[in-house]
């Protein structure tokens, strides 16, 4: 240790507490990385890895970042999966010197940064929620909490084991806590979602301690007034208020009091239908390509995370369900309303994301404005409404947006209308909100002008028409004249005013008595400025924190209205209509469509999207199935998916793509389409569709809805066919629910005369020229082939195989027919028959004699006469 300097030291320690993140250590205007820390950010922030001093003899190595640019690399470092301890200077360098000439300054890790316990603008995406989850787990029993620092919401859950992967794929949390004794169970369940958990002590997740850390932070004495939670939410909700403490060093972010949500309210969908539907993200991970991104009318970034909550978690709760179709419908009824609300949303800034930086210390005057700005516009909102009979979920809403002007009075009489980023820099604060404030920044604008004043009679005493006052960091105002005067000012009697500063090449400087005196007051006026305006910033910022409850409220009255004035603007736009959800167990779809593949057909500028209807109605409580066969890329997947995800719209609140729909309330909706290798977990395209097909087959109630594409392709046809039928046997007999099943095996059309509750329907393609043509439309019966052959050749095979398959198909029918044996069958193919292999050779190997002649033409080589008697011979060789 005695080689290691006091700095090096002092970094150690601080390092040596914060093993598991990159350590930003702060030195001036950069923040510095040694170690492996620095190596680990030099390579994932692309930037220069240098040396600093030894240690132990070696070279340290050494990367850093300017202070003013970290947020744009603490967000690639985040993104790439790196914690970061900041830690900051809490003296200058000038204080540390008082303690002793060998003292360092000063440091300490303010804040930890990782990916669920962002704010800034600049780290998060403006209209989706970031997450941080908390898994508790006591016994056997299970909760989840999980809260969005940057906005403040707050909830938890109980739930049973088996919800826990459905219930994290619909939060889609950016980091999940769990307790390091239940690492071991709960690793493979996240594992399976792609994530990677923090890691706590048993400690963190103590649901005794939890009691405590809730209602400190709640200001309450005990947790009865939100109310009554098990172990189990404790824990996790525990938890996460201590990971909070932990990573914002002691200043805690602006929670809400949680709020406990019920799994049994919600319309149960699980991770893989999730994806499989792509709600809100598209296949590639992201926001387009999503229902959410084609459904999205919202004008602001609160109403687009409420959206994306509502779609990904749609409700089983018909009273609920009901309120929001009264809101859109209003809104679509109320045109001109709806347009100036539209008007007035559109100005509304995040009050949520400002809040929660004021809470954290992380605001700015533009916080402040932000929260000015939306209240203006909540009450111009709120006008604009006056006096009309508004549906209950927006009355609601309404009554949030008012009993805030006294607050607004506040923040518009002290705020300039475009306030600057930073509070340091002073600014802010209009003219004549505080007589002293204006009384200093006079003084500050008026000693400039006096200086100008003194420049004046100085030049004009002396006769230096040039002679001026300026102000550099180093000497401050001075006088400044060229060295021709140097002798005439340092000679009686301008000496006894102008005192020598300093000479310089070309200049001599200097100063006066009075030039001191007004710098003097000038300083202290620009100080005292910043000074008030500063403590003005903490008042304002006070009074705004002091009714963040009420303002949390507001914000989410105006995200209600931009939802409900974004769904009916959606609706209108494309012709959607107000579903019937009821406790029926109806599904009764006319002319539905699919957003997303009418959206990009409509974008593509080709044919119109065909509405298909879908009527599932059973008999009691007894099964409704579809079995839809027909031929590729006629449009089964479409229809299966379009049907989920109108189930879907309905029971989030929206209206639906389609010109008629009575759902009776769904409770859980499965999907099992598509498919693809997960070779990183070590399962096969097979295995993944046999696991999703067990979890359907294990949990779909009565009121469920399924959606099964294709079960069994993945294998051998006699295993696949067989697992299929099996499978629809069982949803018909044993599960009874609602559901859509597309198959290529024909075979079990013939189950529809067979199951009750099970009907064929088939999508309609026209066959013209042995081409074939797809209708895309749905209508009861069976098909009797898939045209894949035909489907391959649009597809650009090369038309040797396609020959050759369809000759293959043909045998194959043909022995189907007559019943041969598969050995029979198989001997007997082209394929692998020697001898009819032949013909395909054959017509390769004999180009005609035009084309022979055509070959031998050399175009760059002819005249433009000898292409003609060329173009005339190839006609002459034509056979006739
Ligand atoms: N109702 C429709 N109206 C117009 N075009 C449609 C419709 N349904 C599907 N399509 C078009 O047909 C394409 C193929 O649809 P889809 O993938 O649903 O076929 P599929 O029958 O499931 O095929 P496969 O059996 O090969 O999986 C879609 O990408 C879309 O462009």
């Amino acid at each position: 240790m005695n080689a290691v300097t006091p700095m090096m030291a002092q970094y150690l320690e601080i390092k040596a507490g914060h093993p598991e993140a990159l350590l930003f250590y702060r030195m001036g205007d950069f923040y510095e990385l040694f170690f492996d820390d620095a190596a680990a950010a030099a390579e994932a922030l692309d930037i220069a890895l240098t040396k600093r001093g030894k240690h132990d003899g070696d070279d340290i190595p050494m990367c850093g970042v300017p202070v003013h640019a970290a947020e744009g690399y603490l967000l690639t470092l985040i993104r790439k999966g790196f914690r970061v301890a900041v830690c900051e200077q809490m003296e200058s360098p000038a204080e540390a010197k008082k303690r002793g000439s060998k003292s360092v300054v000063k440091r300490e890790v303010v804040r930890l940064v990782t990916p669920g316990t962002l704010t800034e603008e600049s780290l998060l995406e403006a209209r989706r929620h970031n997450y941080l989850a908390a898994l508790g787990q006591v016994r056997d029993t299970y909760a989840l909490a999980w809260a969005d620092i940057s906005t403040g919401a707050f909830h938890v859950m109980p739930l049973p084991a088996s919800r826990i992967g459905a219930e994290l794929a619909r939060l889609a949390p950016a980091e999940v806590l769990i307790s390091e004794a239940s690492d071991a169970a709960m690793r493979p369940v996240l594992a399976d979602l792609g994530i990677e958990p923090t890691i706590l002590s048993r400690g963190s997740f103590a649901s005794d301690a939890a009691e405590a850390r809730l209602t400190t932070l709640f200001k309450t004495a005990s947790l009865e007034p939100f109310g009554d939670f098990s172990r189990a939410e404790r824990s996790a909700m525990g938890a996460l208020v201590d990971y909070l403490e932990i990573t914002q060093k002691g200043k805690l972010p602006l929670l809400r009091p949680p709020r406990q949500d019920n799994v049994s309210r919600l319309l149960q969908i699980d991770a893989a239908t999730r994806t499989n539907l792509e709600l809100t993200r598209g296949a590639d991970g992201t926001r387009a390509g999503s229902l959410l991104s084609v459904i999205d009318r919202t004008a602001t970034a609160a109403g687009a995370r409420l959206l994306e909550r509502r779609l990904s978690s749609p409700s089983r709760d018909l009273g609920d369900i009901a309120a929001r179709h009264d809101a859109v419908e209003w809104c679509i009824e109320a045109q001109n309303a709806a347009l100036s609300l539209r008007e007035s949303l559109r100005k509304v800034p995040d009050i949520d994301r400002a809040l929660s930086r004021l809470a954290l210390d992380r605001g700015g005057p533009r916080d402040l404005a932000a929260v000015r700005n939306a209240l203006t516009q909540a009450e111009a909102l709120s006008d604009v409404l006056e006096g009309t009979t508004l549906p209950d979920l927006l009355a609601e809403a309404r009554a949030a947006l008012t009993g805030q002007s006294e607050l607004l009075g506040l923040l518009d009489e002290a705020l300039v209308a475009e306030p600057p980023l930073l509070a340091r820099d002073g600014g802010f604060i209009a003219e004549g909100f505080n007589p002293d404030l204006d009384e200093a920044r006079i003084l500050r604008d008026e000693g400039r002008g006096v200086i100008a004043g003194l420049q004046a009679d100085y030049a004009q005493r002396t006769g230096i028409t040039s002679l001026k006052i300026k102000h550099n960091n180093v000497l401050g105002y001075f006088i400044e004249t060229t060295a021709t005067h140097a002798a005439k000012m340092m000679a009686p009697p301008h000496s006894e005013t102008f005192i020598h500063r300093q000479t310089t090449a070309n200049q001599v400087r200097f100063t006066t008595v009075d030039l001191s005196d007004l710098e003097t007051r000038i300083l202290n006026a620009g100080g005292r400025a910043l000074e008030i305006e500063k403590r003005l910033y903490d008042t304002l910022k006070a009074a705004i924190l002091a009714e963040a409850p009420a303002l949390s409220a507001l914000a989410l009255g105006l995200a209600e209205f931009d939802l409900a004035q974004g769904m009916a603007v959606l609706a209108r736009e494309e012709d959607w209509v107000r579903p019937r959800v009821d406790d029926s167990r109806a599904f009764e779809i006319a002319g539905g469509r699919h957003p997303v593949v009418e959206r990009a057909l409509r974008s593509q500028g080709g044919a119109p999207f065909i509405a298909n209807d879908c009527s599932l109605s059973p008999e009691g409580d007894g099964p409704a199935l579809e079995l839809l066969t027909g031929p590729n890329m006629a449009g089964k997947s479409t229809y299966l998916r379009q049907n989920a995800l109108i189930a879907i719209l309905a029971q989030m609140g929206a209206f639906v793509p389609a010109t008629r729909a009575h759902i009776g309330c769904v409770s859980q909706i499965f999907s099992r389409v598509g498919a693809s290798d997960d070779l990183a977990r070590g399962r096969s395209t097979f295995m993944v569709e046999m696991v999703e097909t067990a979890a359907i087959l294990n949990q779909a109630d009565a009121q469920a809805l399924v959606i099964l594409d294709e079960i069994g392709r993945g294998t051998a046809t006699y295993d696949g066919l067989s697992i299929a039928w099996a499978t629809l046997e069982h949803l018909a007999e044993v599960n009874r629910v609602r559901g859509l099943f597309a198959t290529h095996y024909h075979e079990m059309t013939a189950l529809a005369g067979k199951l009750p509750g099970v009907a064929n329907a088939t999508v309609a393609v026209k066959e013209w020229d042995g081409e074939v043509i797809f209708l895309h439309e749905v209508r009861p019966g069976a098909a009797d082939r898939s045209y894949g052959v035909q489907v391959a050749q649009l597809a650009g095979l090369p038309s040797a195989v396609i020959a050759r398959a369809k000759s293959v198909l043909e045998a194959l029918e043909k022995g189907e027919r007559e019943k041969a044996s598969p050995k029979a069958l198989i001997d007997d193919l082209p394929l692998f028959s020697v001898a009819a292999q032949a013909p395909a050779r054959k017509e390769k190997a004999a180009p005609s004699e035009v084309e022979a002649r055509l070959r031998a033409l050399s175009p760059d080589d002819l005249s433009p006469r000898e292409a003609l008697d060329a173009l005339y011979e190839l006609r002459r060789l034509l056979p006739e």
